[in-house]
C-alpha cells in the first residue's frame, strides 16, 4: 500500500543518500539518473524490517549469532556516506554458514565500522575479546624482541604479513572500477619509489602464462576469489581489473594489490631468524607507509580498532605470523587443534600439500606429511611487539611438545593442567 501510495506522487523524491546527493525520478519515465549508484534496490524500503530480516537459524558464524531483529531493524536503513548498508555488510555471513570462527560481516568503507557499531563491537568482542573503549597499541620496535632465533632443526621458514588500506577510498567489497584503479595506482607509485627494493609489479591482467606458471610455482599467486565468503563480500568484482603483485628484486617481500584490502604485505623468508626477518619487513612496512603518505594520502588507522580492515577478524596490528615447522609426530596427532589452542595460536593449521581446517578430523593414518604450518592468531588489542614475543614463546614450546611425543612421553599435565 505504501508503495503504490509512492508510486501516485507526480515526482518521487529517493532522499536516500546516493553519494551525499539527492536524485529525483519521474514516475513513468525511466531515469537516467544513477538510481541505485549505492547498488541499493529501493524495493526494500517498502518492507518492513520484519520482512527482510534473514533467516540465519542454521548460521554459525559470530555475525549470525549477534545479530538479532531489533538490532537489524535499528541498522536497515542507515548507510554509510559511501552508502554502504549493513544489508551488504552482513551477506557473507548470511550466504555461507561457516565455522564458530568465521566474523560473516566486512566492512565497505573506514565508516562501516562507525555507522553499524554496535553489530560490529559484538563481532569484535566475541573474535578479539577486545571491548568498545578499549585503546589498540602500536609498537614496532622490533630491538625489543627477544629470543627471536628459533629452533632451525625444526622451523623452516618465516612469513609475516600486514594489511594496509588507503583513507578516503571504499575497502574492495565496495570500491568501484574507478577506485580501484586509482588505489592501484597510489600504491604501485609508492612501491616503486622504493628504489633500493628494485622490486616489479605484475599487473594480473598482463601476466603471461609463463610468468603465471612461475609465480604460482613459488606460491606467490594471487587466485581468483573462489571461496563463497568471499564471493558473497564481492571481492571476485571486475577479477582481474587492477590486481597484480609487486616482488622485490629476491622476492622475499611481496605486496598483493586489491584482493580482500587494499593492499597486503608480506615477507617469506627460508630461515628461522624471527628477529632478522621481523627488522626486515618493518623496515619495508614503514618505507612504504612513507611513500604512501609522501603522495598526500593517509592510511585507514585509528586508536581503537589499529589498521583498519575489510574484515574484522584482522583488525588491530593486521600482523600474522606463519611458520613453517617440521612436527613429524604432532602432524599425525589428533590432538595438534587442543595443543594449538592452548598455545593461543590458529587452530587453523595446513600440512603441506593438504589443508585441514579447524572441524576437519586429522587423519592418523597419513603419514605423508611432517611439516606444518602454523599462524598467529591475535590481531588486536596487543601490540606487534607483544604479539611477536607471544608467538616466539608458542612454538618453542610447540618445539618442546614435539620432542616429548617423539619421546613417547605423555602430554597429559600439558593438556590438562591442575
Ligand atoms: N612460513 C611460510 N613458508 C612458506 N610459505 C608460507 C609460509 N606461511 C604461509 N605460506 C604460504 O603463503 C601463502 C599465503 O598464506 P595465507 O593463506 O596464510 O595468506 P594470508 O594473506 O595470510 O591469508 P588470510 O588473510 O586468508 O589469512 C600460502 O600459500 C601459504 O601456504
Amino acid at each position: 500500500m505504501y508503495k503504490n501510495f509512492l508510486t501516485k506522487l507526480p515526482i518521487r523524491v529517493i532522499a536516500a543518500s546516493v553519494g551525499g546527493l539527492l536524485v529525483y525520478q519521474k514516475v513513468g519515465e525511466i531515469s537516467e539518473q544513477p538510481l541505485s549508484a549505492a547498488g541499493l534496490n529501493y524495493s526494500r524500503r517498502f518492507y518492513p524490517a520484519s520482512s527482510e530480516y534473514p533467516d540465519l537459524t542454521r548460521n554459525r558464524n559470530i555475525m549470525a549469532r549477534n545479530l538479532t531483529q531489533d538490532l537489524y531493524a535499528r541498522l536497515r536503513d542507515r548507510r554509510t556516506p559511501n552508502g554502504f548498508t549493513v544489508d551488504n555488510a552482513i551477506q557473507p555471513g548470511v550466504d555461507n554458514s561457516g565455522t564458530y570462527a568465521f566474523t560473516g560481516i566486512v566492512a565497505g568503507d573506514e565508516e562501516s565500522y562507525v555507522v553499524f557499531r554496535e553489530l560490529f563491537d559484538k563481532v569484535i568482542l566475541e573474535k578479539h575479546g577486545y571491548k568498545p573503549d578499549q585503546v589498540h597499541p602500536t609498537d614496532l620496535d622490533a630491538s625489543k624482541i627477544q629470543n627471536a632465533q628459533l629452533d632451525p632443526e625444526y622451523v623452516l621458514s618465516i612469513r609475516l604479513r600486514v594489511i594496509r588500506n588507503i583513507k578516503g577510498y571504499c575497502l574492495p567489497s565496495f570500491c568501484t572500477r574507478g577506485e580501484r584503479r586509482d588505489i592501484e595506482n597510489i600504491i604501485v607509485k609508492a612501491l616503486y619509489s622504493l628504489k633500493d627494493l628494485n622490486g616489479t609489479y605484475y599487473a594480473l591482467k598482463e601476466l603471461s602464462q609463463d610468468e603465471e606458471t612461475s609465480l604460482a610455482n613459488k606460491e606467490i599467486y594471487m587466485n581468483r576469489p573462489y571461496h563463497p565468503n568471499d564471493l558473497s563480500a564481492n571481492l571476485g568484482k571486475d577479477w582481474p581489473d587492477a590486481r597484480g603483485i609487486w616482488l622485490n628484486h629476491d622476492r622475499t617481500l611481496a605486496a598483493f594489490v586489491n584482493r580482500r584490502d587494499h593492499v597486503v604485505l608480506s615477507l617469506m623468508d627460508r630461515s628461522s631468524d624471527l628477529g632478522a626477518s621481523f627488522t626486515k619487513f618493518v623496515d619495508f612496512v614503514k618505507k612504504f607507509e612513507d611513500q604512501v603518505v609522501a603522495q598526500k594520502w593517509k592510511l585507514m588507522h585509528n586508536k581503537h580498532l589499529g589498521y583498519v580492515t575489510t574484515d574484522p577478524k584482522n583488525l588491530g596490528t593486521t600482523l600474522k605470523l606463519t611458520v613453517r615447522v617440521n612436527l613429524p609426530n604432532l602432524c599425525h596427532d589428533s590432538r595438534l587443534s587442543a595443543i594449538l589452542k592452548i598455545l593461543n595460536l590458529s587452530q587453523s593449521f595446513k600440512l603441506i600439500g593438504d589443508n585441514f581446517d579447524i572441524d576437519e578430523p586429522v587423519d592418523k593414518g597419513d603419514t605423508t606429511h611432517s611439516v606444518a604450518e602454523i599462524s598467529s592468531k591475535i590481531t588486536l588489542g596487543k601490540s606487534e611487539v607483544e604479539i611477536t614475543q607471544a608467538f616466539i614463546q608458542s612454538i618453542n614450546k610447540l618445539i618442546e611438545v614435539e620432542k616429548i611425543v617423539a619421546n613417547g612421553g605423555q602430554l597429559d599435565e600439558f593438556l590438562y593442567p591442575k
